[in-house]
């Protein structure tokens, strides 16, 4: 297993060519957040803004329109129950994003099968929380495209089968090519399963242990395949970052919260653009 390390930053993250426009930079489709979990959606289209992405739309329940636009006016919004306008914003996107907050029920199951039949091969598609527990339980065609999944321990005993105790890196990785996808097992010192390498994540704290953190991941891996060619790097530079955020702030933090994470971006990634 190799060891991420930071020279991952100054691999991915680039100065922007100055003859460049939002669209330079992704398209790309966050949906989740039903009536309960709103905020996790906001956490991850707010992640994906603070990233950098060009242009950023959240499909989400209605009820979470309001605080969306308070927290985040540069995101565009689409009401995820309707099947139409979600069906051609996901087949125009470069990246999407689905999952966080989506909820486990009948509802939450028809808007995931809208998103995934939507998607092409040539997209970034991250499935993460909800969506996973999802396709771990129901019979949903998976598209297509570079996949990535970010399940937490839990959700990857659901969707693999392993269970927590029995998810060595060897079982891991004969799922993971099952699977033709990457795989980003979260859990302190993530670690994250690509095409052709495993990698071990060094850092990372507990003050990271708090709800939101993983939507604020899924939606900066969102932002980062968005907008920087190698994909792969762009996944590892994501993962790297989110917990090097983490670590500055803890110490002089308890707790570190995700929107602290996402609002630390802007800087921390002009640090190591080349
Ligand atoms: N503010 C919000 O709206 C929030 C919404 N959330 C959403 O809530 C939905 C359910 O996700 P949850 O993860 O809470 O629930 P899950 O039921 O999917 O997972 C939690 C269960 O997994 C177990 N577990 C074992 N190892 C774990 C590990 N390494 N990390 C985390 N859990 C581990 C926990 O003990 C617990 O029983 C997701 O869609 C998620 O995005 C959460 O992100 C919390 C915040
Ligand atoms: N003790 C810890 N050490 C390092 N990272 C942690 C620790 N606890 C949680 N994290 C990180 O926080 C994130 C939690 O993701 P997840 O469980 O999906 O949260 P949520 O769904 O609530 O947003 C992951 O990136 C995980 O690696
Ligand atoms: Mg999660």
């Amino acid at each position: 297993m190799l060891t991420l390390s930071e020279d991952i930053l100054t691999k991915t993250i680039r100065t922007r060519p100055d003859n460049s426009y939002k669209g330079t930079y992704g398209r790309i489709v966050l949906v989740g957040g039903n009536a309960n979990f709103g905020g996790a959606i906001i956490m991850a289209s707010t992640a994906a803004v603070y990233a950098g992405a060009g242009l950023v739309t959240t499909g989400t329940d209605t009820s979470n329109l309001s605080s969306l636009h308070a927290n985040l006016p540069e995101t565009m919004f689409v009401n995820y129950y309707d099947k139409v306008k979600l069906s051609q914003l996901v087949s125009d996107a470069t990246t999407v994003v689905v999952g966080p907050g989506l909820g486990e029920d009948f509802h939450s199951e028809e808007v995931l099968a809208t998103v995934l039949a939507n998607t092409n091969a040539d997209q970034t598609v991250i499935i993460d929380g909800s969506a996973i527990t999802l396709l771990a339980a129901h019979k949903i065609d998976t598209p297509a495209g570079n996949l990535i999944y970010t399940p937490h321990e839990m959700e990857w005993q659901r969707l693999s089968g392993i269970k927590i105790g029995e998810q060595t890196v060897e079982a891991n990785q004969v799922v993971q090519k099952q699977f033709n996808a990457t795989i980003v097992l979260k859990k302190h010192h993530s670690e994250i399963y690509t095409k052709t390498d495993t990698y071990q994540l060094p850092i990372g704290t507990p003050a990271q242990a708090t709800g939101g953190m993983g939507d604020t991941l899924a939606g900066m891996i969102g932002g980062f395949t968005a907008q920087f060619e190698n994909q792969q790097n762009a996944v590892l530079a994501a993962v790297y970052t989110h917990s090097a955020i983490a670590e500055e702030l803890a110490q002089s933090q308890y707790v570190v919260l995700p929107h602290q994470i996402s609002q630390a971006l802007p800087s921390f990634m002009k640090r190591y653009a080349n």
